[in-house]
């Protein structure tokens, strides 16, 4: 473990760069562009740059230049478009480099923390990733509470101040101790005597033990005790030296005055380039090209012979870092042979014909034979990596050519950097050396698990949202939904009722043959109409047309009369009996729902009241009865309730729902605030990720799934004629399909927003698709054939075969339900990788 006392540091102390140094990352020719046509930014340009093992390198520029950009290609979580990098040895991403894995210590500019874990358990967490020994993870924390003033071990994360959560990021960066320290901004927020104090022990962590430190800030006096300074600007370095060297030469006395000093030249060449070249001058305001996208056609690089090309290679043995403004580069057209130039830069230039294919393949050997001398690879046999990208390129004509590294190649025509031919890297593919599903560590995978299950309970949001909303959903809805309308005021008119003449309701239950009316209503349902007696029929028409009252319930004067001799006289009455003899019942059809509720009350009563009547008269009660029956049903109640019709389609969105927002949640938020990042580059694996918060998602989904069967089959009453476990089953599934559809969510979108509107388009149509609320056999039949390409519709149609018909996995209903779910598990899998693999190449 690395101490503070090993080694007596003066506060002041500045570094002196260790001679005959080794490379630990190389970075040649980087360009990198974000966006597309006219939006296409170039932010790195030609970039290269040297950082010698055991030395710190500071990288200073101008906000927005391009250094995170930079030193997330270096962490190998972008990709250039063209160029090369090399950790460690190897290509970020292979097996050579240090990249991911523990070799490196990566602190991204955002916090990268979790911010409901406490310090202690970040560090543990971390420490957990690398897989490091108890013993030292408790020594090492010692040591570095220490060393970065950090508050009780305790405290969460998210309740601290923002300079000590950079602490603690910083500290996690540091806690396992890594031969390479990549720090973006560490000291942003950081009070001056803790920055010089973390200064110190990076020039500890050099010259006592060996490190590496890349380090960006924007206190550019700071980095006085780095090794190297490499001044960037407009996505390249103006110079790249040590800083004694900088104030030396340039015979200033801060570094500030000297970037200032190199800017304003450039800025002054640029001018005078275009001016001569008799093109238009550019604003030369450094903010404005800064955020320009940095299209300037300053920077347009011509090869002095545009037919040559030729490979530059750092000859460690000679110990000099070339410097991009320098003649760094050696070339001499139609050569084949390596020669080393003054800078140490060994050189090859082919020319690209027909002819000398064969001979340039056994050059690339050649020089791949003698990087490998050069460059100080730690690793044996080391691979084809570097050389790969200066590879021979087989275009349209058949004609071979090698990358051109000895001149800048930002393309002139489009401003974008390594847009032409020779500069595009064309043999290597690029994707199979980072993107690969390995198997997954126990280590690492249980501490992610450990993870997502802690963020899980301690947020209280989280906690809410995963353990009571599915309980809550389901139980508002079997409250809320299928249950029948109460309440419902109707209005009577009653122009039977005469007090006068003695005609007032009585409470007969006799076969007497007098108001009718009266002995009707008693037999509706008085749960359900309220009866509000009118004088008039207008004015009962009127109180519905109000919206006082949902109808109008209306006998005429001699109701019971006529309704008598309707009965006795059957076709031999008059129109004016039958019209007198009828119940007249206006309704407010604007709402459907309670208007067939209505109704069914309203004939249910009248078939109730002629029924007790003749009943009590001692006659048949079939006999006012239309002669049509409905037998026994063969699956279902006599009475269904559409809460049984709906409740396997609620199941079933709620399970699927729930797991698509909780990972689309949970991934985007890693993502955006650097968590995903830090943790792939500290060797967390995809394969990691993916199988721990499967792991975490379907603990979540067994208990989720277990409670709304609960709340609807035990609390609710709602029918399952079939097996419960088969119904589990299929809910599970449902939910991994969201899961795996809330993956592709997070893979497509950077913000929450997107997420939102994305899940959110997508809900409605699989609601309305799928037949939770009606039945597919009322859609047109072309939308049927749609929604049978919603990962909802045959899961839901098994659900409720087992629901309501008690089938079995025998039947292709259900069965069908769990086959179109695994095809849209593996299916949204393979559009999730892939746009992982899409977006890490044009990102
Ligand atoms: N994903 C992206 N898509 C589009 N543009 C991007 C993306 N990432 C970065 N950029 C642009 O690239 C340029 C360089 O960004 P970068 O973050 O590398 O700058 P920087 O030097 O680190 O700045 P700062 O010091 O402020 O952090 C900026 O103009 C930025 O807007």
């Amino acid at each position: 473990m690395l101490t503070e006392s090993s080694s007596a540091v003066d506060e002041n102390i500045v570094y002196q760069p260790e001679p005959g140094g080794e490379t630990a990352v190389y970075v040649r020719n980087a360009c990198k562009s974000f966006g597309v046509g006219k939006r296409r930014a170039t932010v790195l340009r030609n970039l290269d740059m040297n950082v010698k093992k055991g030395t710190i390198y500071g990288l200073l520029g101008a906000s927005g230049c391009g250094k995170t950009t930079l030193l997330s290609c270096i962490v190998g979580r972008r990709s250039l478009d063209s160029g090369d990098v090399l950790v460690l040895g190897g290509e970020p991403g292979s097996p050579e480099s240090g990249i991911p894995g523990p070799r490196v210590g990566y602190m991204p500019q955002e916090l990268a923390l979790y911010g409901d874990f406490t310090i202690k358990e970040t560090l543990e967490y971390f420490g957990r990733i690398y897989n490091l020994p108890g013993e030292f993870v408790k020594s090492q924390m010692e040591f570095i509470f220490k060393l970065l003033d950090l508050p009780p071990g305790h405290r969460y994360v998210k309740t601290l101040s923002g300079g000590q959560q950079r602490r603690v990021s910083f500290a996690v960066a540091l806690f396992h101790e890594p031969e390479l320290l990549i720090l973006d901004e560490p000291t942003v927020g950081v009070d001056p005597m803790l920055r010089k104090s973390i200064w110190n022990h990076l020039v500890r962590l050099s010259t006592d033990h060996g490190r590496t430190v890349i380090i960006t800030t924007h206190y550019i006096e700071e980095a006085r005790q780095a090794g190297t300074i490499g001044l960037m600007r407009s996505g390249h370095l103006l110079a790249e030296e040590t800083p004694q060297n900088l104030l030396v030469n340039h015979g200033l006395r801060t570094l500030e005055e000297v970037f200032l000093k190199l800017s304003r030249t450039e800025r002054a060449k640029k001018h005078g380039a275009l001016t001569a070249s008799g093109r238009a001058v550019r604003p030369t305001d450094p903010s404005q090209q800064e955020d320009r996208g940095h299209d300037n056609p300053a920077f347009i690089c011509t090869a002095d012979n545009p037919d040559a090309t030729s490979i530059g290679i750092p000859n460690n043995r000679t110990n000099i870092s070339p410097s991009p403004t320098s003649n760094q580069y050696w070339k001499s057209s139609k050569s084949v042979l390596p020669r080393a130039n003054e800078d140490g830069i060994v050189g090859l230039t082919f020319s690209p014909s027909r002819e000398n294919l064969e001979e340039t393949t056994r050059n690339r050997h050649a020089v791949r034979r003698l990087y490998d001398l050069n460059v100080n690879s730690p690793i044996e046999g080391f691979s084809s990596a570097p050389f790969d990208s200066r590879e021979v390129i087989s275009n349209e004509n058949g004609l071979i050519k090698t990358g051109d590294r000895s001149t800048p190649s930002c393309s002139s025509a489009s401003s974008s950097c390594g847009s032409t031919e020779v500069s595009k890297r064309p043999t290597k593919k690029r994707g199979s050396r980072t993107f690969v599903l390995s198997m997954p560590t126990a280590h690492r995978t249980a501490a992610l698990i450990r993870k997502n299950f802690l963020i899980t309970l301690r947020n209280i949001g989280m906690f809410a949202f995963v353990f009571l909303m599915p309980g809550l959903q389901s139980t508002l809805f079997c409250l809320a939904i299928g249950r029948d309308p109460t309440s419902l005021k109707m209005a009577v008119v009653n122009e039977e009722l005469d007090p006068s003449v003695g005609r007032v309701c009585n409470y007969t239950t006799d076969c007497t043959y007098s108001m009718f009316s009266c002995r009707y209503l008693r037999f509706l349902d008085n749960s359900t109409i309220i009866q509000v007696p009118y004088q008039s029929l207008s004015d009962a028409l009127d109180a519905t047309l109000r919206g006082t009252v949902w109808g109008v319930i209306h006998f005429g004067h001699n109701f019971t009369e006529e309704l008598l001799e309707r009965q006795i006289n059957g076709n031999a009455v008059d129109k004016e009996t039958i019209q007198a003899s009828r119940i007249g019942i206006t309704l407010d059809w604007s709402n459907e729902q309670i208007a067939l509720t209505l109704q069914h009350r309203l004939v249910g009563g009248f078939n109730d009241f002629n029924r007790n009547l003749v009943t009590s008269c001692d006659y048949q009660p079939v006999i006012p009865s239309i002669p049509v029956e409905f037998m026994d049903p063969v699956y279902g109640k006599k009475n269904p309730s559409f809460t049984d019709f709906m409740a396997p389609g609620i199941i079933l969105t709620i399970a699927y729902t729930q797991a698509v927002s909780l990972t689309a949640a949970v991934f985007i938020n890693e993502r955006k605030q650097g968590l995903l990042d830090r943790s792939l580059v500290a060797g967390v694996r995809t394969s990691e990720i993916l199988l721990a918060h499967l792991v975490t998602q379907f603990t979540v989904l067994v208990f989720q799934s277990s409670v709304v069967l609960l709340v609807m089959l035990l609390v609710f009453k709602i029918t399952c004629q079939g097996s419960l476990a088969l119904a589990m089953f299929i809910t599970l599934l449902q939910g991994l399909c969201g899961m795996f559809y809330g993956f592709v969510v997070s893979s497509l979108c950077d913000q929450q927003t997107s997420a939102l509107q994305l899940s959110l388009g997508s809900f409605f149509p699989n609601m309305l698709l799928s037949g939770v609320l009606w039945p597919m056999e009322g859609m047109s039949i072309y939308l049927r054939y749609l929604s049978y390409f919603i990962p909802l519709t045959h899961a839901i149609e098994a659900l409720r075969c087992i629901f309501a018909r008690g089938w079995g996995i025998d039947r292709p209903e259900v069965y069908w339900g769990i086959v179109v779910n695994f095809g849209w598990i593996v299916g949204l899998l393979l559009v999730c990788l892939t746009v992982i693999r899409v977006r890490k190449y044009t990102g």
